[in-house]
């Protein structure tokens, strides 16, 4: 009979507990991975107060203690009834109302027992930037909207309006995010939002380090990457303000950017019942007058060129209006209106030269007008050949993108199931979502890793991460 080993049973009995702490540990593992993935998400809700209408966005995460990134994803969105709330400057009472389904909706989305420590916050953009020249106004709409929604159940952490930059900013914050790109260090993508009454374009550019014009520079630090970001807003030059714009030229009532066969009596007052063209005002003009469409794009660039100035620039290079602008560099995400417009006239494919991106809208200006579109609102369908217009020569004319650099343009409505604007990206900085530097510990055991590693277990760390 051979000798029993005098270790053999302390070392069994070694082993074997051992393995039972290692099969706890996963047990434990295992259920911080299910909290961490199904119980407890965490939510925020961002209010956009553009100048046309206000959206609200819900966001989801999950409920852990570190900051993370590519995890915050867009799970509802409800579009508010009515116009942006700088509308209701004669009834401010209203703006607070119309945000009341929207919200009643959240409360849906949102269970219950997160309500309370769900932050909620409205962004006002250009709408309310042009009715801060009357700041009665603007401060009696910001009362009525904030006593409507420090009614909801939500923890409501205050409306204000975005100055340009941030509203660049964030824009630009979200795209990047979405896709990827700050945590993974990858170049980033531009972004180009178009609003009704703003416009930004946002980038980063090797030749820029903010030193020529300073107002245009924001410096970020996310995931231990410095970015020294370009960025602009020109207020008046969202799409509605220059259609006002070009409205209250010269000449153009008889007006090449709307079709052959519209005709529409509109009121002066209402044209020029807005900062932006205020000056444009006759001395003595009707009450109304009719707005007849003729449908000549080459004409209608004409005339949307004429509300751009090139004549002055104090840097080395401008885009417009004397604003400093460097050298476009890198892909760009188009979104918002720029995305609405293009998709409808079915040309966001940017691989398709800018040539016959031209020519295919000059043949769509072109044509008759024919109220007859079912689901898209007569007001818009009226505007598409104007709205081309503008998006291809701010571009092109403002922006300067060339035929080579237009096709790096992507026009885009959502990135993986989340909308392009700034809402998240002023969410995820008011949420302190996006860490300064690098986490030091990968967060998921991916393929090629391994999982038990010397400083201990790549899962142990992720799950004590998250205690
Ligand atoms: N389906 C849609 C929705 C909005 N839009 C336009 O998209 C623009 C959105 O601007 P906004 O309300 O965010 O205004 P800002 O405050 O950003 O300047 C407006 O010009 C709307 O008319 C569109 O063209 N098609
Ligand atoms: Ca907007």
């Amino acid at each position: 009979m051979k000798e029993r080993n005098p270790w053999h049973t302390p070392l069994t009995i070694f082993i074997a507990v051992l393995g039972k702490v290692r099969f706890s540990f996963l047990c434990l593992n295992e259920i911080n991975l299910f909290f961490v993935l199904f119980c407890c998400p965490q939510y925020g809700i961002v209010l956009d107060a553009g100048s046309s209408h206000t959206a609200m966005y819900i966001y989801e995460w999950p409920a852990e203690k570190d900051n993370n990134t590519g995890r915050v994803e867009q799970t509802h969105s409800c579009k508010v009834k009515g116009p942006g709330i700088s509308s209701y400057a004669s009834d401010p009472k209203k703006a607070g109302q119309s945000l009341q389904v929207c919200m009643k909706e959240a409360e849906r989305f949102v269970p219950s027992e997160r309500h309370e420590e769900t932050p909620l916050y409205l962004g006002a953009t250009a709408g309310m930037r042009l009715l801060k020249y009357n700041s009665t106004a603007s401060d009696q709409v910001f009362q009525a909207v904030s006593e409507s929604l420090q009614k909801s159940p939500f923890s409501f952490q205050g409306a204000r309006i975005l100055s340009g930059q941030e509203e660049g900013a964030f824009g630009w914050v979200t795209v990047n995010y979405l896709d990827d790109r700050l945590k993974q260090g990858l170049e980033t993508t531009g972004a180009l939002d178009l609003g009704g009454a703003s416009t930004q374009i946002s980038f980063v550019s090797d030749a820029f380090d903010g030193s020529e014009s300073p107002n245009n520079s924001v410096n970020f630090r996310l995931y231990g990457n410095d970015y020294n970001l370009y960025t602009h807003s020109f207020l008046c030059y969202g799409k509605d303000q220059v259609l006002r714009m070009a409205l209250s030229g010269p000449g153009s009532i008889s007006d090449p950017c709307f079709h052959n066969g519209y005709s529409e009596s509109k009121n002066y007052m209402t044209l020029y019942n807005s900062p932006c063209v205020s000056k444009r005002k006759p001395v003595s003009s009707p009450a109304d007058f009719t707005h007849v469409g003729k449908g000549n794009f080459y004409q209608c660039q004409e005339l949307v060129k004429s509300v751009f100035d090139f004549t002055q620039c104090k840097y080395t290079q401008c885009s417009f209006n004397g604003v400093y602008q460097p050298t476009l560099q890198g892909p760009f995400g188009a979104f918002s209106a720029y995305y609405f417009v293009m998709n409808f006239l079915n040309l966001t494919d940017t691989s398709v030269p800018l040539q016959s991106v031209k020519e295919a809208l000059a043949r769509y200006c072109s044509t008759p007008w024919e109220t007859q579109h079912p689901g898209i609102k007569l007001k818009y369908l009226a505007e598409y050949c104007f709205s081309g217009t503008y998006i291809l020569t701010l571009l092109t004319e403002g922006y300067n993108f060339t035929s080579e650099t237009f096709s790096k343009i992507r026009f885009i409505k959502q990135i993986k199931g989340s909308d392009a604007g700034w809402t998240l990206g002023y969410m995820l900085n008011l949420t302190n979502m996006i860490p300064a530097e690098a986490p030091d510990t990968p967060l998921l055991p991916h393929a090629g890793y391994p999982v038990w590693v010397e400083k201990g277990v790549t899962f142990n760390n992720l799950a004590l991460w998250l205690l």
